[in-house]
């Protein structure tokens, strides 16, 4: 099969080539709910070993799309693929080894521990009528530690405060091992010290391989640890490609439809987003 790394783009409708990549590829995808279109023909890419930043104002897919991603949703028409393989097309099981998916305020009214959350990202790894291995629960505590909240194993979920929860969420999807990783808002009642740590442990994941594509509010947070972005407005990628070549005036200006201004981070070179007169 030919591969190819996708084109940088920030011209608008689509970067996908046509072709293979390594990573995730998007083609063609359309969701509505009755005479609504809400996700709109999306073409996009996030490459393997990098990390994606889905943005967009409210309302403007980013959640629809990531739950048609993940399979939670049935799209209309189009196509997902990750290196080369169907997702629409697995079964439930093959497909929890592949994809992890990180919600939007998920549900935590589940009468469980903190660990034993974290352990339902073990069952895709396990046979069906096998209990937690010592290795299933040493890999929850792996990412219990790596999500920074390993102190909080035997706690019982209901009781967490929101950005533990979250983090609590982002473990159980570590603790799924799986190839390709979406998030919607991951940050989402996260402290700016908890926000980064995220963020650290997304690009670590994306040096180890690992396909990672995450909603982000935060047009800072996606220009300091975004390889890519893809930016969507009224359920169509609008632009799509490096930060340095997306998160600049002339693109968000007019769909956020306030002033920004651009500057260079003094230390990392990237850019720095400042919004409003
Ligand atoms: N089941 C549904 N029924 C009706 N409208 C829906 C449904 N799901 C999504 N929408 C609408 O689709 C649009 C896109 O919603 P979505 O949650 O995907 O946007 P978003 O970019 O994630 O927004 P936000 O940044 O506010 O989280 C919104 O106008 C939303 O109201």
């Amino acid at each position: 099969m030919s591969r190819t790394r996708p084109a940088d783009r920030a011209d608008g409708s689509s970067d996908a080539s046509g072709l293979s990549v390594d990573g995730l590829e998007v083609a063609r995808v359309t969701w509505s709910i009755g005479a609504k279109l809400i996700v709109d023909g999306i073409d996009c890419t996030a490459p393997a070993g990098a990390v994606t930043g889905l943005i967009g104002p409210n309302g403007s897919g980013k959640s629809t799309l990531l739950r048609v991603l993940a399979a939670v949703q049935t799209p209309d028409e189009g196509r997902v693929l990750h290196d080369g393989e169907d997702l629409l097309a697995l079964g439930r099981r093959r497909r929890a080894r592949r994809l992890a998916f990180v919600e939007q305020d998920a549900a935590t009214d589940l009468p469980l521990s903190v660990l034993d959350a974290v352990l339902l990202g073990r069952i895709p790894h396990r046979s069906l009528l096998a209990g937690d291995s010592p290795a299933d629960v040493a890999v929850a505590r792996e990412a219990l530690a790596r999500a920074g909240v390993a102190e909080l194993a035997d706690r019982s979920l209901g009781t967490l405060s929101g950005g533990e929860r979250q983090r609590v969420h982002v473990a159980r999807a570590l603790a799924q091992e799986t190839p390709l990783l979406l998030l919607d808002e991951p940050t989402n009642h996260l402290d700016i010290a908890a926000q980064l740590a995220v963020m650290t442990v997304l690009r670590k994941l994306a040096a180890d391989g690992v396909t990672v594509l995450t909603a982000l509010h935060d047009l800072n947070l996606a220009a300091g640890a975004c390889d890519h972005v893809v930016l969507l407005f009224q359920g169509r990628v609008v632009a799509a490609g490096s930060a340095a070549r997306v998160l600049i005036p002339e693109v968000l200006e007019p769909v956020y439809g306030v002033r920004c201004d651009v500057l260079t981070h003094p230390r990392t070179g990237r850019p720095v987003l400042i919004f409003g007169e």
